[in-house]
């Protein structure tokens, strides 16, 4: 795990993820198809957006108190391919009840976002994705095996073109370039923008933080995005209509 230089609170949520054990029995799920998802609403004419229930942040203040699926109908009815959902409970006020009551009530695909770092913490929630971190885990191509021999979709998120080498030999068909630095914590669209070459084109590209305008996204998409996973923009204010306005792009400027 490189974890050098990293952010403190990053270092806070690593602690609080060393400590959390995981399911009781061993998974098995039989996800909703997120590459069928993405190319359904690309077909349609909507941008691919993946849009993230994240009730509070460390790079944000304040808290959305209701309930997960509510914004989860809401973000359905704005348009999102797919949902992420944040279990992680200490610093995002997540959890794993949540996503399962939010994976019941909608159709569409949704992603396991926490900070994993071992096989049994597979087994604390079904869903149709996880995400997992090229640079918290060593044992990455282990790790993304032990998620497909389970069911999952496996999201692997890379920040540099030396993680994007190490998921695909791990295996990785569906790779987020996070644009969030996990040392200062700041954000540049630049990121995805000089990473996305390295992804090879069969692989479903996902750019990951930051964005929060439709200029944004016609950035993303062009720097080869094939979906967007949008948080705090999604969550701040109302949720149905940032979705819309994300995910229908065209004739739009801001
Ligand atoms: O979002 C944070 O504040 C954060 C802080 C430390 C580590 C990770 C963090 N976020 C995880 C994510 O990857 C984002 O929730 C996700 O990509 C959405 O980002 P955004 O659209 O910028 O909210």
């Amino acid at each position: 795990m490189d974890i050098e230089s990293l952010a403190p609170v990053v270092d806070s949520i690593l602690e609080a993820a060393e400590t959390r054990g995981g399911g009781g029995d061993r998974l098995s799920v039989s996800p909703h198809s997120f590459p069928d998802a993405v190319e359904a609403a690309a077909a349609d004419g909507r941008v691919p957006v993946i849009a993230e229930i994240k009730p509070t942040s460390p790079t944000t203040t304040g808290e959305r108190t209701e309930d997960s699926v509510v914004l989860a109908e809401q973000m359905v009815e704005g348009g999102a391919t797919a949902l992420s959902v944040l279990t992680e409970p200490s610093h995002f006020g997540g959890s794993p009840e949540a996503l399962d009551r939010v994976r019941e009530a909608v159709e569409v695909p949704v992603l396991r976002k926490d900070f994993i770092l071992r096989e049994e913490q597979l087994d604390t929630v079904a869903a149709d994705m996880v995400l997992l971190i090229a640079r918290f885990l060593n044992d990455l191509d282990r790790m993304v095996d032990a998620a497909r021999e389970r069911g999952f979709q496996v999201l692997v998120e890379t920040h540099t073109a030396t993680e994007v080498e190490a998921a695909i030999e791990a295996g990785a068909d569906i790779v987020g370039v996070n644009n969030r630095d996990l040392t200062k914590l700041e954000v540049d669209l630049e990121t995805f923008e000089e990473v996305a070459p390295t992804v090879p084109e069969d692989v479903l590209l996902v750019a990951e933080s930051g964005i929060g305008s439709q200029r944004d996204v016609e950035r993303m998409q062009a720097a080869g995005a094939d979906a967007l996973l949008v948080g705090s923009a999604i969550m701040d204010g109302d949720v149905t209509a940032n979705t819309r306005r994300l995910v229908t792009t065209e004739g739009h400027d801001t």
